[in-house]
């Protein structure tokens, strides 16, 4: 009998083998369920082999396969390659890809009711709520009037036993519909905006790469507004054309993910795209899931781990805001989707464009190298402009005290409402106060067992530790010395700055958009709705506000802190900041009123500043870019992290020493630490850091997976590999 090579989706270093029943037909990437232990578990058939694998052997049989079409090679080469260089199990991996298991199976089914025409002979008052239902509400008849029974009890405030009984009747007759259905079909070719010269430029290079086919990478350069959307709405058009069963991904930052973008795709080709984001309920996954499985769903968008669907065909993947941190998962297996979009890409033999007003400084470097082809809109088309970004220097004109508004920021903030137009406010500090001390003895207040320091929260009371969310109400008394009322918030946080603005503009409509006031998608959603509408005058936003939005009537964005990100021993703190505060910038007179930004600072001569205010991200880019080069820190370089974690500091410091002393010899390869991690405790567990560097091409993934592979620890230690870690926590 043949022998199936099965992979699971559990933590297992190599797949199993069965034996293939008489008449089971099976191929690589078949989906099946197979006993492991005393239970079926779903796994992937890796690989078919012949009878000879299975003499001799006691082998147990496959015990089902699925309908679904097989996972195709290129998806199973890349799902091996991630396994390979994230240094995680492939079980692990393939896990990824199959979030939601029960699209493997075909749609359910619902029971829905239409009116037959013919009305029952013994007519009652119940039963002609029932007929008015249908008679009255012709929104609720979106389905050809199919409606659910719940539905029309509640719409007619009657019981199910008065449905049931029309039926019996034959006035309502029931129809079987699928629960999940599929996807509009969307069109390529409605009309699209009428680009500029430099929007076609870009368009016709892409679409001459589509036509040729096989793998290519682009970047889409363009400044904030100038219509990188539009541009690779033509690329998607083009790929629609190219093949009628063609797949398009798009990945966003999950923030971005809203309203506003599913309708201009919608608007495009009168078709909404199908979604994937960790906001969804199950029902909705299953749906998005199964239909890219089948091919059905043409143009995906979603957040990191739709990188993770197995598509039947996808021929072009987008990364909109390339450079977003957002994009690299860091819980579990760590990967970085922009990268593995462009390895995706790769093995599938389709394109990729990168698009941003500010890309990483890795993606830069790759395009000037050539390997990717960097298409630039240097200009918002119309009569939009960039905005002009003026540095506020704070120690000159610094707020008033116990203020955290500069009296020019102040003034700027007045006339713009006096205009009839919005205003943002950014500042990266969640809650009220980023520190709290006691005024009596000097004491921080800190999270049990750390160093991290407790943020205030007006609104909810509370005292909160951001890195391990520990929180207490504010006590009424210091923890420290006893004595009352004597707690004080240092500095400002979101939260403080809206009781600033409040007492400045007392007529204003003020708004607070952090992970706080806007938890989960809908609460996001329904803010950015908002102040598209114009019903918010001052918004005033965490990084959460930084990306992707288009607010027509804004023309005010003003930083109050530009210099927070750069404390701090990032690699990529100066980068960041200048991404994130030209972007923000980038929010203002996106419509036809012209927008500036006001950037409050101490450090007006920090590179960064500097490139701001002049506009010259390319100069900017290349100084940090001879830094890394100098330093051979990525892209010049290579980086990891291994983090080990244990219960006690003892039991932690012991393992780490004899970590370190079982790392392999490698040439140019240096081992940092062991060093307490950034975040020493976290959740009770004492946390340990190895930093590993090395350069471009030595293979630091097979480095790691050597080094972990000699390891035997105990069960209470845990330890996770970070290759090209982002936060170095
Ligand atoms: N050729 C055009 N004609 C008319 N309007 C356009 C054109 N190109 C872009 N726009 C409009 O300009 C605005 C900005 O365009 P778009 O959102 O595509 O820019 P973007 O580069 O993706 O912006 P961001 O960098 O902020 O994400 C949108 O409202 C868009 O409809
Ligand atoms: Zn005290």
């Amino acid at each position: 009998m043949a022998v199936a090579r099965i992979l699971f989706t559990l933590p297992l270093p190599e797949p199993f083998d069965y034996t293939v029943p008489e008449g089971m037909g099976l191929e690589p990437g078949a989906y099946v369920a197979a006993p492991v232990g005393p239970y079926d578990r779903l796994g992937m058939v890796v690989e078919v082999l012949g009878d000879e694998v299975s003499s001799g052997r006691k082998l147990k049989p496959v015990t089902a396969v699925y309908e679904a079409p097989p996972m195709g090679a290129p998806m199973r080469e890349f799902l091996a390659w991630v396994a390979r260089y994230t240094v995680t199990h492939p079980g692990q991996v393939l896990a990824m890809a199959l979030r939601a298991r029960d699209g493997l199976l075909p749609s359910p089914v619902e029971t829905r009711y239409r009116l037959t025409g013919t009305l029952p002979e013994r007519m009652t008052p119940a039963r002609q709520k029932v007929l008015d239902v249908y008679r009255n509400c012709p929104e609720m008849s979106g389905n050809d009037h199919l409606l659910a029974a719940a539905d029309i009890a509640a719409a007619a405030n009657v019981s199910s036993g008065v449905v049931k009984g029309m039926v019996e009747a034959g006035a309502l007759e029931p129809v079987e519909i699928d629960s999940d259905p599929p996807f509009a079909i969307p069109d390529p070719d409605l009309p699209g905006a009428s680009l500029t010269g430099e929007q076609a430029t870009a368009a016709v290079e892409l679409r001459a790469a589509i036509q040729q086919g096989g793998f290519s990478a682009f970047l889409l350069d363009g400044v904030t507004g100038s219509g990188k959307t539009e541009v690779y709405f033509e690329a998607i058009a083009e790929t629609l054309r190219s093949d009628p069963e063609a797949q398009i991904l798009v990945l966003l930052p999950e923030i971005a993910l809203t309203q506003a973008i599913l309708a201009r795709f919608q608007a495009r080709f009168g078709a909404a795209p199908a979604p994937w984001h960790s906001g969804m309920n199950p029902k909705d996954r299953r749906r998005t899931w199964r239909e890219a499985v089948h091919g059905r769903a043409r143009i995906v968008i979603g957040a990191r781990s739709a990188l993770f669907l197995p598509y039947r065909k996808l021929r072009l993947i987008i990364v909109d805001e390339e450079h977003d941190t957002s994009f690299k998962q860091e819980d579990g297996v760590t990967y970085h989707a922009r990268d593995l979009a462009v390895m995706r890409a790769k093995t599938e033999g389709g394109q990729v464009i990168l698009a941003s007003a500010t890309p990483a400084l890795e993606t830069a470097v790759n395009a000037e190298a050539g390997r990717y082809v960097r298409l630039r809109l240097s200009a918002r088309p119309g009569a939009s402009r960039l905005p002009d970004i003026e540095l506020v220097d704070l120690r000159k004109a610094p707020p008033e005290k116990g203020k955290w508004l500069s009296p020019v920021l102040e003034r700027a903030l007045i006339q713009t409402l006096a205009n009839g137009e919005q205003s943002l406010l950014f500042l990266n500090r969640r809650g009220y106060a980023p520190l709290v001390i006691c005024k009596a003895c000097g004491e921080r207040l800190k999270t049990p067992g750390t160093e991290n320091w407790l943020t205030e929260h007006r609104y909810s009371g509370r005292l909160v530790c951001h890195v391990t969310g520990y929180s207490i109400p504010k006590p009424a008394k210091c923890p420290h010395c006893g004595a009352a009322d004597s707690l004080m918030g240092v500095g400002p946080g979101v939260e403080r700055v809206a009781e600033e603005v409040r007492v400045l503009l007392p007529n204003a409509r003020i708004e607070i958009f952090s992970s706080d006031t806007a938890q989960g998608g809908d609460a996001v959603r329904s803010l950015v709705e908002r102040m598209e509408q114009g019903e918010i005058d001052v918004m005033i936003g965490t990084q959460i506000v930084a990306k992707g939005h288009n607010f027509p009537n804004l023309t005010l964005v003003g930083v109050v802190d530009a210099d927070s990100g750069l404390k701090g021993g990032d690699l990529r703190a100066g980068e960041r900041t200048y991404q994130l505060l030209s972007q923000v910038a980038g929010r203002a007179g996106r419509a036809e009123r012209p927008g500036r930004a006001l950037v409050q600072t101490y450090a007006p001569d920090n590179p960064a500043m500097e490139a701001l205010a002049a506009n010259d991200r390319d100069g900017f880019l290349q100084i940090e870019q001879d830094v890394r080069a100098e330093l051979v820190l990525p892209p010049f370089g290579r980086l990891a992290a291994m983090i080990l974690s244990a219960p006690s500091a003892e039991l932690v410091d012991k393992i780490a020493l004899e970590i370190a002393a079982a790392a392999p010899n490698g040439e140019g390869i240096e081992v940092f630490g062991p060093a307490p991690a950034p975040i020493t405790v976290l959740r009770g567990r004492h946390r340990r850091r190895f930093l590993i560097k090395s350069p471009r091409i030595v293979d630091l993934s097979a480095y790691m997976t050597a080094w972990t592979a000699r390891l035997k620890l105990p069960a209470q230690v845990r330890i996770s590999v970070d290759i090209d870690p982002y936060s170095f926590l």
